[in-house]
């Protein structure tokens, strides 16, 4: 580039220089139907392997039911794929084109994998309402948030996810007087504004009522489909409903699969029955 076309670019204020371009991810493939793949991983700590050359692919669009007795290795698991914890060998791609390994937690979030841990964390004095505007996925600040008027996209989204969740009744109503149940379903419609295209939901019904219990299962069905979804779950009634007669059910056990497979033949595998279901 000569000295001239460098100073007009230097004046050129549509002239955007590479460097100046924030990195982000490539864009998403799943032309392969697999959203997900775990290879080889294992992390130890202090000597200790909690993963254990751990393989798990999630299709896209798939609800997997993951179980296993404590201390098998789920949470890390789940660690691993977010970026919260790095493991010591093996690689985690999201698609084919996104290597989650290098990426730090709030890229891995913006790539579209959500997180939703055991405990709901919404915020008890807005309204369900509000608590749904300040998880949408944008730019605005959070007080930009309460004095701009949603675009029409925004609110059918919105109005979309609180009927999807339930609590279309509850909309003005402070998050804190909500049951137990109806703040887990609030943080889902929460992880939902950001639009995830990979949900990974850790315990979601324990401390539920059965009713509650039930329309979870239904929440978490309905969302298979435009989105994968992973349950962590203890609940065995629960992991049964969601996964009903077709859907995948994988065992892990000292950090690595123990089974895969149907509801139905996992709880017939001897291996599980030994570990965990013969508990
Ligand atoms: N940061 C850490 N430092 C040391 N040990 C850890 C750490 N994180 C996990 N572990 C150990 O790794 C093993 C796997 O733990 P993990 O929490 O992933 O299991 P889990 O399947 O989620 O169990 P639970 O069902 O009880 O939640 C456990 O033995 C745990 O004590």
């Amino acid at each position: 580039m000569s000295i001239i076309t460098a100073l007009e670019h230097v004046v050129d204020r549509e002239h955007v220089y590479p460097f100046l371009v924030p990195k982000q991810a490539p864009t998403l493939d799943v032309s392969h139907k697999v959203l997900l793949y775990l290879e080889g991983i294992s992390v130890s700590f202090d000597g200790f392997k909690a993963i254990n050359d751990l393989n798990l692919y999630i299709n896209d669009g798939e609800l997997r039911c993951i179980i296993g007795p404590n201390g098998a290795g789920k949470t890390t698991m789940m660690d691993i794929i977010t970026g919260k914890t790095r493991p010591d060998c093996g690689s985690a791609w999201f698609g084919q084109t996104i290597d989650l390994l290098a990426m730090d937690e709030p890229a891995i979030a913006q790539a579209g994998i959500g997180r939703k841990f055991q405990k709901p964390t919404v915020f008890e004095e807005l309204s369900v309402w509000e608590n749904l505007e300040l998880a949408m996925a944008d730019d605005r600040d959070v007080w930009s948030i309460f004095n701009a008027r949603l675009n029409s996209e925004q609110s059918s989204m919105l109005l979309e996810t609180i009927e999807l969740i339930g609590l279309q009744e509850n909309a003005k109503m402070p998050a804190g007087r909500l049951s137990h149940g109806q703040k887990q379903w609030l943080e889902i419609g929460m992880l939902l504004m950001q639009k995830p295209r990979l949900l990974l939901v850790d315990e979601p019904v324990a401390g539920m009522t059965h009713q509650e219990m039930d329309r979870t299962a239904e929440l978490l069905i309905s969302l298979a489909g435009r989105h994968s979804v992973v349950v962590v779950e203890h609940d065995m009634d629960f992991v049964r409903n969601l996964a009903g007669d077709d859907r995948t059910v994988t065992v892990l056990h000292q950090g690595s699969v123990l089974s895969e497979g149907r509801m139905s033949k996992v709880q017939q595998d001897p291996k599980v029955v030994e570990v965990y279901l013969g508990e």
